[in-house]
């Protein structure tokens, strides 16, 4: 899968990207990112990129020519491409859409700056705003990178064992059940009986249900779309009842 990210801070974008996973993934052929400056699309000599608002108000706007040269130009060799502009009107990020994201052959992601980017470039060029949640960054490179990570860590072969993306938050609309490794106790607090006794039915019992309470009590919310036994339901329903006291 190929990323192209557009940016008036490339080296902000490369560095994590190029690490761990990731970069594992881009080592190995599975992932290609490119990273696009966006001051070097602007023409004039001071290479500007930026300029007040019409109608006033405060900070600066991302001027057209520059932002709109560089996305067509990346469009151009990306046919295949959805365009994403990264901002806080945009359609949440989700599990839900990182899978869908992974399975585009070509993914262009726009990262505003300033008070954002002009509506007409956004109109001209822009697929589907992206929100990574209702706060204001100084930029939308942080929320490209989520994106990248949250997508590329999906494709295949990206992870190692495949399987460790399949069970995990979200994956069954529930939050993940609690981890632990060596040593069987810490300061006191030991690990749970059942995970050390190789009984794997009872096991995968226990993490069913250590991640339904994790989701009654952070999340209730994405127990509407769970897929819960009726003895599961009872469980909420006594977890919920827990919660209220
Ligand atoms: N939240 C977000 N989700 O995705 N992006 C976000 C963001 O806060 N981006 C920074 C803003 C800053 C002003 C210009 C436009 C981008």
């Amino acid at each position: 899968m190929k990323f192209d990210v557009l940016t008036l801070f490339p080296d902000m974008v490369a560095g994590p990207l190029n690490d761990s996973i990731i970069g594992r993934g881009i080592e190995r052929g599975l992932i290609e990112l490119n990273l696009w400056n966006i001051r070097d699309y602007a023409v004039d000599r001071h290479r500007t990129v930026d300029d007040s608002p019409y109608g006033g108000g405060a900070g600066m706007v991302m001027k057209v020519e520059p932002l709109y040269s560089c996305i067509e130009t990346v469009k151009a060799k990306r046919p295949e491409a959805r365009v994403i502009l990264t901002s806080p009107r945009g359609v949440p990020f989700s599990q839900e859409m990182a899978k869908e994201l992974a399975g585009l052959t070509e993914l262009i992601i726009v990262c505003g700056r300033y008070e954002g980017i002009d509506e007409r470039v956004t109109e001209l060029c822009i697929d589907q705003e992206v929100s990574i949640g209702d706060f204001v960054l100084t930029g939308g490179e942080l929320a490209a990178m989520v994106i990248v990570d949250a997508v590329g860590r999906l494709l295949p072969g990206v992870l190692g064992c495949d399987d460790s993306s399949v069970e995990e938050s979200f994956s069954d609309g529930l939050l993940e059940y609690p981890q632990y490794t060596r040593p069987p106790e810490f300061h006191g607090l030991k690990v749970p009986e059942v995970l050390l006794s190789g009984n794997h039915q009872e096991i995968a019992k226990w993490r069913r249900q250590q991640a339904i309470l994790r989701t009654v009590a952070a999340r209730p919310e994405l127990l509407a779309n769970a897929q819960l036994t009726p003895a599961e339901r009872t469980l909420v329903a006594h977890a919920l009842e827990m919660r209220h006291e």
